[in-house]
């Protein structure tokens, strides 16, 4: 463990945060953060019963008239404030991301803090865009208007592979909004989004306008899903807990948004140029160690191109630094825990008896072996409806397969039941555009694969879920659209009522 960061003494008072204050869980159950490039335990904590979880979302009920009622240009003021102390804290936020996930501290330092920063910068301009149709007189006699109000409290669910971001993408257009939030870490790692709540607080977002509740998903997930006084549930995880999630959500009439897995195609036609198609792949396919919803992890490549494409990418593959997540120059970080490297090699293994794993497909020894690291993996000659190609692996393991015609890339591109991100490469603009078009995924990337953008929206379609994070779209997912009618004849019997009462006097 790096040392330039003391975790104990930093949440000594527990790793819940409610009301503006840190406190321990009031469950039986602890929980370790554990580092994973070493396997040594980082912080152990108090999870969070459902106690807690009832007092953050009381917490959270009692601030949410205050901030609701404060102007658009008030919350804007106060989250402009929370991104200036966000970018304070930015050298520490980043060394936690990486101390909890194993993430390279270049990776973190350069697109998770700076992405959160400037997430939280976008939604404080984004709290005094409200849009709505025009205020008129559409039937005459009445004035109507379009109230865009928030929803009440929210409880929110992220998942271990970007916690930081996660935290961003959910509390903050929530908050720009004007709802108060409940948000549930991984148990894994909570360090961030406590960090970010401790940050809100610090820029003088009222006590109990941001919640954070660590706990596990079964008991505090379950409890703040069905809370009667949560309005709205936004989950980011697996598609399989995001059906329970739907379930439970359902049972109280909540609003959902829900962001699930992914299995992004990778479409390279035979007029892309090979060399840039060959690195965004690597790019693509290891950021994050493969964890990550939107990865590369299908490439489809025009038969002209394949031969070509599975050596450069496997050279390529082989120059992949792992190491120390603290080292500038490491590439690959370890991935979140054993287990997961464990499931990694699961799927791996079963594939060499029915595919070619062509390098990688174990985990490296000597200094490394201790951590739960796994080399970049690449595998073809894997049926379309192979394990490899249909499941969301969640590591770095890419599978190429090729294709003839553009007709097959694209239908073999569609051929899971997800639908998240996908990317198409070519020069021609045509082939691209026609990709674009067809391939069903909630983005679409031509000649590269993974950049995000905080005015741009992700979100998934089919099984990878419903909503969207970021941009103007997600401020929207946590706003209500309220339709104010107003008569203004002032006359007692209206021309409308003789449809109810005939013409009769009264
Ligand atoms: N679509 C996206 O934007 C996006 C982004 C990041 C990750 N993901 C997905 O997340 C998954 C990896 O993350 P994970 O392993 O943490 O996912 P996960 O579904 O196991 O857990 C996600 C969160 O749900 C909680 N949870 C678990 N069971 C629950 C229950 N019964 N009720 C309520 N909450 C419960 C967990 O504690 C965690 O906080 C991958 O499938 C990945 O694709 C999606
Ligand atoms: C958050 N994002 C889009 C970078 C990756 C999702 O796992």
């Amino acid at each position: 463990m790096d040392q330039r960061f003391d975790v104990t003494e930093r949440f000594a008072d527990g790793a819940q945060y409610i009301a503006g204050r840190l406190r321990e869980g009031g469950s039986e159950g602890t929980h370790a953060v554990v580092d994973p490039a070493t396997g040594e335990q980082v912080f152990s904590y108090r999870l969070a019963g459902t106690a807690d979880v009832d007092a953050a979302v009381a917490a959270a009920e009692t601030a949410f008239p205050e901030w609701a009622g404060a102007t658009p240009g008030e919350r804007s003021d106060a989250m402009h404030r929370f991104a200036a102390a966000l970018t304070e804290r930015a050298d520490d936020l980043a060394h936690a991301e990486s101390l909890q996930c194993g993430k390279p501290i270049k990776l973190s330092a350069e697109f998770d803090v700076p992405g959160s920063i400037d997430n939280t910068a976008f939604f404080a301009g984004a709290a005094r865009h409200l849009e709505g149709k025009a205020a008129g007189e559409y039937s005459g006699d009445h004035t109507s208007y379009i109230r865009r109000e928030p929803i009440g409290v929210i409880g929110s669910i992220a998942p271990w592979n970007y916690p930081l971001q996660m935290a961003a993408w959910k509390v903050l257009p929530a908050i720009a909004a004007g709802n108060t939030i409940v948000l549930k870490p991984a148990e894994l790692t909570p360090l961030t989004s406590l960090m970010f709540a401790q940050a809100a607080t610090e820029a003088g977002l009222p006590d109990g306008v941001v919640n954070v509740v660590s706990g596990t998903g079964r008991e505090a997930g379950e409890r703040l899903v069905s809370h009667p006084g949560v309005a709205m549930t936004s989950f980011t995880g697996s598609t399989a807990v995001g059906k329970r999630v739907a379930e439970l959500a359902t049972a109280t009439v909540k609003r959902i948004h829900l962001e699930l897995g992914g299995k992004a195609p990778f479409v390279v036609f035979d007029d892309a140029d090979l060399a840039a198609a060959a690195h965004g792949a690597i790019a693509g396919a290891l950021i994050n160690t493969g964890q990550d919803c939107t990865a590369a992890t299908r490439a489809y490549v025009q038969r002209p191109l394949y031969d070509a494409f599975v050596a450069a990418v496997a050279d390529l593959m082989a120059t992949v630094r792992l190491g120390d997540p603290f080292d500038p120059h490491t590439d690959l970080g370890p991935l979140i825990s054993h287990a997961q490297r464990d499931r990694v090699a699961g799927f791996v293994e079963r594939a060499r008896g029915y595919a070619t794993v062509v390098t990688g497909g174990e985990a490296p020894g000597g200094d490394l072996a201790k951590g739960a690291y796994y080399r970049p993996t690449l595998i073809t000659g894997a049926p379309q409806d192979s394990e490899v190609v249909q499941s969301e692996i969640f590591g770095p393991v890419l599978v190429v397969l090729p294709f003839d015609s553009d007709d097959e890339g694209i239908a073999l591109a569609n051929d899971t039941p997800y639908g998240l991100a996908a990317s198409a490469w070519s020069r021609d603009v045509y082939r691209t555009g026609r990709a674009s078009r067809e391939i069903r995924a909630g983005c679409v990337w031509i000649n590269d694969h993974i950049p995000i953008i905080s005015e741009m929206p992700h979100g998934g379609v089919r099984a990878s879920g419903f909503g969207k994070d970021m941009s103007a779209y997600s401020f929207e997912e946590y706003t209500q659209v309220k339709h104010v009618m107003s008569d203004n004849t002032a006359v007692v019997r209206k021309d409308w009522h003789r449809t109810v009462f005939g013409d009769r006097q009264t």
